[in-house]
Order: C-alpha cells, then structure tokens, then sequence
C-alpha cells in the first residue's frame, strides 16, 4: 500500500504539469473557440528557450523561464492575429488543419535549430525529501507544482467568474455581441487568451522538461494528456481539469509502475478520452448542429487515356533516372498512398484521423512480422496484411460512430500515439529501435529489392498507388461513395434517406486503413530493415497537411501533397535546385500549408482540374452527353409504393424539464393525407422527429403495418419505409441534385461496399424518382450543385429527395415555407398526387391552412405538446379550441378553400 501512496506521489507532479497546459487549452478554447493542437509545440520552444539560456548559455535558470513563458505567449498571440483570425470564418477542419500547419512549422524549426535528439535536464527546483509519515516521503519540487498549479487554478476561476475579462471571454463563447456590449472586442479577448493560454503551456513544458526529457519529437505530445484533461471538464471549469489532470498524472504513474507492457502507462490519456468519447458521444448530432463548407471534392471519374499516359511517362521516368531519384519516386508514391487513404477517410468521408500513419505502420507490421517470423512469402503476407488492414481500420471506427469533427481529431491524435507507444516502441512486438528483419520481397519469383532492383521497387511503388487511386476513384463514383459523402455532408439527412451513418464511417475506416497499409508496404520494404518506430505521430500529423495541400478531396491530390514528403519528390528537385533542402521540407510545408489554407481549403488538385478541364473543353470536338441525361434514359411510369399504414400510440417526448409532445396518437394511412398542425413551440418537428427516429420518445408505440418500429434507430426506419423532409431542408449541398436523388434511391445493399471499388454500378433512376424530376421539373437543374439553386427549387429538391427513397409514409415539415403562392399551390397538388397515385401516405407539417385545408384528409391539432382537436378539415376548421389556440378568426383561412382533390 505504502507503494502505491508513494507512486501517487510522484504522480502528483505530473498531474499538476498536465493541468497547467490543460488550462491553457481551455483558455484558448474559450477565447476562440480554436482546439490548438500546436499547444504542446508551442510550449516545447519554450521549454528549448529556457534550457538554451540556462544550460547553454550558463545563464540563471529563472531567466531562462520567464523568456521560455513569454516567447510562447509571443508565438501564441501571434499565432491567433496571424493564422486563426484569418480563418475565424473558415470550416472547423481547416481550423484544425492550420493549428497543425503552426505545430509542424514550430516543430520542424526546432529541430532545425536544436537537432532531432533526446537531451537530459536536472530539475532545477530542489528535491529534498519532506517525510509525510512513517515511511513515506515526497520530494519538495512535486509540492512546489502541485502547490504552483492549484494556485493557478484557482486564480483562473476567480478571474474567469468575477472579473470584467473573464464575465467577456465567457460571453464571446456565447455570443459575440453580448461580449462587445461588456465594453471587450471579442478579437482582444481572443488574444489575450492566446497569450495567457500559451504562456502556461510554456512554463507546463518548462517544469515538465526534466521529467520526460527534452525532445522535439515527444515533447508535442503534452497537448494529449492535457487534452483528456480538458475534455473530462467538457473545456469549462478550471477546478474540474485541475483534478481530472492530477488523477491521470497519477494513474499514469501507477499504471506505469504496476503494468510491465511498456507504452501502456503512458497512454493512460489516450485512455480517458476515448472513455470521455464514447460517455458522452451522441451517435447523431443534434437539430441544431452547426453544418459548414466543405472541401471540394472529385467526381472520381477516370479517363483511361490519361491513366495510361501517366502511367506510362512515370514508368519511363524511373527507368532512366538514376538511383537515387528512383528512391524518391518510391517514397512519393508510398505517402501518396497514405495520403490516399486520407482523401477516402476525411476528403469523402469527413472523418478527420490524425493517425493515418500510424495506421499505415499497423498494417505493415503485420505484413513484416508474418514474413520476419513465419516465412510467409511477401506477395502473401501483403494480402493477408491487407485482410486484415480492414477489421483493425473497423475496430478504430469505433470512437468515430460517437465522435466527430474536433472530437474525433483528438481521439486519434491519441490513438497513433498508443500505437506508437505500444506496438511500435515495443522490442518484443516489433523490434523497437533495432527493428524487424524482413526477407528479400519477391513478386512471381522476381526480386524487387530495393537496393539492388530500385527500378523494379519504384515501379511497384508505382503499380501499388495505381491500383489503389483506381479503385479510390471507382468508390468515389459509386453507391459506397456516395454514402460516405453524405454522411460527411450531413448525418441526419443521410440517416433520414436509410443510410447506415455507423456502417459508412466503419467502411471508411476499413477502406482507407487497406490502402494506407499499401503506402506503409511500400515505405518500409525500402530497407531489410523495418524500423516501426519511425511510423510517429508526427509523420501522421504532417500526412494531413501533404494531403490537404495536394487536394483532400481528389485522387490526384496525393501526388502533389506527397512530394512534400522528406526524401521524396520535392526534396529531389530542391536539392538539385538549391542545394540542401532536405531539413528544410518539414518546415517548409507547415509554412505552404498555413498560406495555401489562406487562400483556398480545396489544395492544389482542384486547381490543376479546372486548368484541365478548360484546356480539354477547347480541345474537346464532339459535345460529352451530360450526366443528367443518361440518368433520365428509362421511360417513366408511376408505380405504387407498398401500402403500409402508420400507427402512433400515446407518444411522450421530454427535452428535461420540457414537455414538447404529450400523448400524441395518431394513424396514418396509405394514400391519406394527415396535417399536422398548431402554433410555434407547439411539439410538431418534435413529432416528426420522435415517428423517425431523431429524438427518442419517453413513453409511447410507433408501428408500421402490425410491426412494432420503436426499437428502430433513424436509417432503419427509412427502410422500412418511413422518410422525412426537414424543415431545414438539409440537403447535400455541394453534390448535385442528381447525386442528391441518387443518394437516396439507391439500394442500402453491403456488396457495394466491395464491388464498387472493382466496378461501381450507376444504372438509371428508378421510375419513381424519374417521375418525381418530371412533376417537380427539375430535369435542367439535375447537374447543378444544390448551393446554386434559388430557395424555392431547393425546397423542391428536398421533396424529391425524400420522395426518391420510395417511401410509403412520408412526413413533410413545413414543405410550403418560404414558397409564393403559386409555387405553394403546385406543391400542394403534388403532395395530393402522391398520396392519390402512389399510394403513399403523408403526415404534414404546415402553417400555411389554405395548403393543410386543401391537401388534408384529416387533421391533427397540437398545442404545447398536447392534442386538442383532430378530425377532418371541416371539424377542425369550427373547432373552438383550435380556433382560439391557433387559428385565430376564421380569416387567415380562405373562406372555403379549394380542395386540391377536386381540382385533380
Ligand atoms: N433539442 C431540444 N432541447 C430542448 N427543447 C427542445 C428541443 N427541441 C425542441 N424543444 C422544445 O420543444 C418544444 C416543441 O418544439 P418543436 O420544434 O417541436 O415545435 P414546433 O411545433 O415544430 O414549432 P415550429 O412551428 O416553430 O417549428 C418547444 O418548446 C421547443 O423549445
């Protein structure tokens, strides 16, 4: 026992040294809303600084501190004024991205100036030993910390509760106007945080320096164990990260102690923010969650001839360039696989992982151990390495199924690190340092060893990268593409169309885990020596900056992005250009990164395509037959959807104290048409919501046709048959209107997954999407991205989406808002025409009575939460409670409206 207290103790240093840099992450998650993954770099200059002018320069160490702590407040100011601020307005990956651009640019300038190495520091605070009590002792400098980081925390809260800066940095998280009114410029408030945020990751890495040593490479790593610190106390209270820190220096330090695998005490914040992820986690985001630009995408269309041209102009380059260029061909395409395997996992799929890397080391380290320690030839233990890429790839999925965006960055920041740690660092699993021992790889009997076959190795490089950009391209183009694009656009709505937002993000994951496997083949076979170790976080962070700099969204961009790589393309050409410019790559890449994000989120690629397409536009003599009409070939016809009747029965649905729908029964039959209807707040989205499955109901049956669908989550009830529009429209914005209809017509089969990337199917539209294109006439609009259409044809498009899915019950909210009067019409003879001739049954939600008075068949009535009338238009119309609780006199309705069914 007496031990474990000991331990404690020593843990209680490294608790206190996380909590200081977690603070600083909260401090400048609150001012600006930016998660600074460069916060460990930043504090890592410091910690550099002050061993600079201490050590070096023989200078006093409490010199060396405060210079550490104000240069960090220095780069951090700047670091907000120069790179963030710019970007305040840009999506929250291209946040992201840039605060990793500010981490590679610092990181590779220290190395730079103070080398790669580890180097050792004493503790200049004193370690005398103060007895607690029979045996058990604590060293002074661990009193000093702990004693140096409450007091902060402390501070911190008080300045953040009560003064007239901390009252405006609370209001700028919450509203920027309200914080302007308190007298404070949220931009000052911004970067005071910077400042302040980033001088306390400086002094965290200066104290913590002599405790994990001083180097480049681990020293970023901080920000990991304060980020599961933050993320306990969801980035708000200072007193909740000070004790969340402490418990994981502590634990760290026990498991460290207790657990002999090595790597696994160390990954104990790895730990907690996955256990933070899948606690708190929401499986689908909320109504209101914040939906932004995107990076462009390809089309992921191929043009055999220039597949082959390029191909062939590679394959003749490497044949009479010398060696060592050769060397560097084999590398660019190696991380351009990898990069590859980023443009599917986050350009498709908008799943960030700061892991990919690693990942790629996973692979391969099956790929090595099996030919290292069983014989397995190469060309199969490369196959079975790539079996097996895709369950590991799926198992990582897991954090992603809850997390997303920011939270999803973090998880994996953590998870390369674990793996570096445990695997890669680990002696008896891969060798460590020394490495594993690999066999001569060999293809049908044929070496390709690199040192002696370096034109065969680069040209397999090649063939590796061809076959998976292929294949990359057919998903893209595919159903399997099209799923992972929506679930990136937007997850409800892709949920609402019967989509699998877990099995797409699962796929994902797989996929693009197989082709990183390749890239890391095709890396590490470079030497007969497969040193896991060298597949670092870094490397991982830094692929994300090539890859969103050649394009994330292209197939093409990680050619670009890749020659960015050391010792690869670009280094090639700038050592022949400019002499030595190999330990200047990584730098100069966080720099081009910061400056491209500046200017354009969608990389090199897409600019290179427009070029491209421009030139072959002129070139092009004969007219290409558009997208749209091959789509519409199939003559059209109307088919009945299956009849099935909805049934509702005493649905309650509670927001905590909230009653937002109470008791709501209601049926919905084929072919009839149900309104919904009542006054603003009055539980009616919130109805449609808990019928499909997008809150949960707290009391209350739904079922279809005599089967019970409560225990259904959203994509399953689209496929049994019941498909929503959104008041919102949520529609796929920067896809066209035909892969917004594709999307949802397609069939929700899994062999897609795997055919698509051998041959992706894209047949005609069924007839009764090709019918809904017809009746909404947006046969000219097909080929146009949804964000270039007006509103009213946007709406029109919605409609049609959730009609495409073929549904046998579909729920409208507020079809008609925003639609002039004519329009609105149309529409409302549409949705009788779907009910008459299709057969489906339809529940709407409208304000406009004319609309509800003239489509209904029946009408429901709700009023906070509660039903107060239902009956046919008629009924409801003389209704006195309905009149009194929402339509007022009888005049906001036409004296007698029109009965759309009569005028068919
Ligand atoms: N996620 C939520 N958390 C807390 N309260 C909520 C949530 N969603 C809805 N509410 C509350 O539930 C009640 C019903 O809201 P709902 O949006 O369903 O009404 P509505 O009839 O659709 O209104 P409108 O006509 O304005 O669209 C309101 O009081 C609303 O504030």
């Amino acid at each position: 026992m007496e031990e474990v207290i000991r331990f404690a103790l020593l843990g209680l240093g490294l608790g206190a040294l996380y909590s200081l840099a977690a603070q600083g992450l909260v401090l400048i998650y609150r001012g600006s809303g930016v998660l600074n993954f460069a916060h460990g770099a930043i504090g890592m200059v410091a910690a550099f600084i002050s061993w600079d002018i201490w050590v070096e320069q023989g200078l006093p160490w409490a010199l060396g501190l405060v210079v550490g702590v104000a240069v960090s407040a220095g780069i951090g100011a700047l670091t907000h004024l120069f790179v963030m601020r710019p970007l305040r307005r840009a999506s929250s990956l291209a946040r992201i991205v840039a605060t990793l651009g500010v981490l590679i640019l610092l990181q590779g300038l220290v190395v730079l100036r103070y080398g790669p190495d580890i180097i050792t520091i004493s503790s200049a605070l004193p370690t005398d030993l103060i007895r607690l009590g029979g045996d058990i002792t604590i060293t002074a400098d661990r009193v000093i910390l702990v004693t140096v980081a409450g007091a902060l925390t402390a501070a911190l809260w008080w300045v953040y509760k009560y003064t007239s800066f901390g009252l405006g940095t609370a209001a700028v998280a919450e509203n920027q106007r309200v914080a302007a009114s308190l007298g404070w410029s949220p931009d000052r408030i911004a970067t005071i945080n910077w400042a302040l945020g980033s001088g306390l990751a400086g002094l965290a890495a200066i104290l913590i320096a002599p405790i994990v040593q001083l180097q480049a490479a681990t020293m970023t790593n901080l920000v990991i164990a304060a980020l599961a610190a933050a993320l306990v106390a969801s980035f708000r209270s200072f007193p909740i990260v000070f004790v969340a820190a402490i418990v994981i220096g502590i634990a760290q330090t026990e498991v460290t102690r207790y657990v002999a695998t090595p790597g696994i005490g160390q990954s104990v914040p790895f730990a907690v923010i996955v256990a933070v992820m899948v606690l708190r986690g929401k499986a689908l985001p909320t109504r209101d969650f914040f939906l932004q630009r995107l990076p462009g995408v390809g089309t992921g269309r191929i043009r055999p001839g220039l597949v082959v041209a390029g191909v062939a102009a590679a394959a003749a380059l490497i044949a009479v360039v010398p060696p060592t260029w050769q060397e560097s061909f084999a590398i660019t395409f190696g991380m351009a696989l990898v990069l590859l395997s980023i443009v599917v996992l986050t350009g498709y799929a908008g799943q960030i992982s700061l892991a990919q890397y690693a990942v790629a080391g996973l692979g391969v380290w099956i790929v090595a151990r099996l030919d290292a320690t069983q014989d397995v030839p190469f060309v199969l233990a490369c196959l079975i390495g790539l079996a097996l890429a895709f369950p590991i790839g799926m198992l990582l999925a897991l954090p992603a199924v809850r997390a997303r965006g920011l939270n999803l960055a973090v998880a994996t920041l953590g998870l390369g690190a674990a793996i570096e740690l445990i695997v890669f660092n680990n002696g008896t699993l891969s060798g460590g340092l020394l490495g594993t021992d690999v066999h001569e790889p060999k293809i049908l009997g044929f070496s390709i060893e690199p040192i002696m076959h370096p034109t065969r190795y680069a040209l397999f490089c090649l063939a590796l990268f061809t076959v998976a950009a292929l294949a990359v391209a057919n998903v893209r183009r595919g159903r399997s593409g099209r799923r992972m694009l929506a679930v990136r656009t937007n997850e409800r709505a892709a949920a609402a169309l019967g989509i699998s937002v877990s099995e797409t993000k699962t796929f994902a994951f797989g996929f693009s885990a197989a082709v990183a496997t390749l890239g890391g083949i095709a890396i590490a076979y470079r030497s007969d020596v497969v040193i896991f170790s060298e597949f670092t976080n870094f490397t991982s962070i830094n692929a994300v900056a090539w890859t969103v700099i050649g394009g994330i969204g292209y197939v093409f961009g990680p050619i670009i992005g890749a020659t960015l790589a050391p010792s690869a393309l670009g280094t090639q050409i700038g050592n022949s250009l400019f002499g030595n410019v190999t330990e200047y790559i990584i730098p100069i890449g966080g720099l081009i990164l910061i400056l491209l994000l500046m200017q354009n989120e969608d990389g090199a690629a897409k600019q290179n395509i427009l070029q491209f397409r421009a030139i072959a536009k002129k070139l092009r003599r004969k007219a290409e037959k558009p997208a749209a009409a091959t789509a519409l070939d199939k003559p059209t016809r109307i088919e009945k959807v299956a009849s099935k009747t909805l049934t509702v029965e005493g649905v309650t649905v509670r927001f905590g104290g909230v009653v937002a729908l109470s008791d709501l029964s209601l049926t919905v039959p084929p072919g009839k048409i149900v309104g919904l209807i009542g006054p603003n707040g009055a539980g009616k989205t919130t109805a449609i919501d808990a019928i499909t499955g997008f809150v949960e109901p707290a009391t209350g049956h739904l079922d279809l046709d005599g089967v019970d669908i409560t225990g259904l989550h959203a994509a399953q009830r689209a496929r049994v048959g019941v498909s929503r529009s959104f008041q919102s429209l949520e529609l796929f914005e920067d896809m066209t209107v035909l892969d917004n209809l594709r999307t949802a017509s397609d069939p929700r089969d899994r062999l897609s997954y795997v055919r698509d990337m051998v041959y992706p199917l894209t047949p005609p539209l069924p007839a009764a999407v090709v019918t809904a294109v017809h009746e909404f006439q947006l046969e000219g609009d097909l080929d146009r991205l949804v964000s270039d259409l007006p509103y009213g044809r946007r709406r029109l498009v919605a409609i049609a989406r959730a009609v495409a899915t073929q549904p046998s019950v579909l729920l409208l909210d507020e079809p008609a808002a925003g639609l002039g009067e004519r329009e609105s019409r149309e529409l409302a003879r549409l949705v009788r025409r779907l009910a008459d001739e299709w057969g489906i049954g339809v529940l709407l939600v409208e304000h406009d009575m004319n609309f509800v008075m003239a489509v209904c068949d029946e009408i429901v009535v709700l009023d906070f939460g509660r039903t107060i009338a239902q009956g046919t238009p008629e009924v409801v119309r003389a209704d006195p409670a309905t009149i009194k609780a929402y339509l007022g006199s009888d005049e906001v309705i036409e004296s007698e409206p029109t009965r759309v069914k009569e005028t068919l």
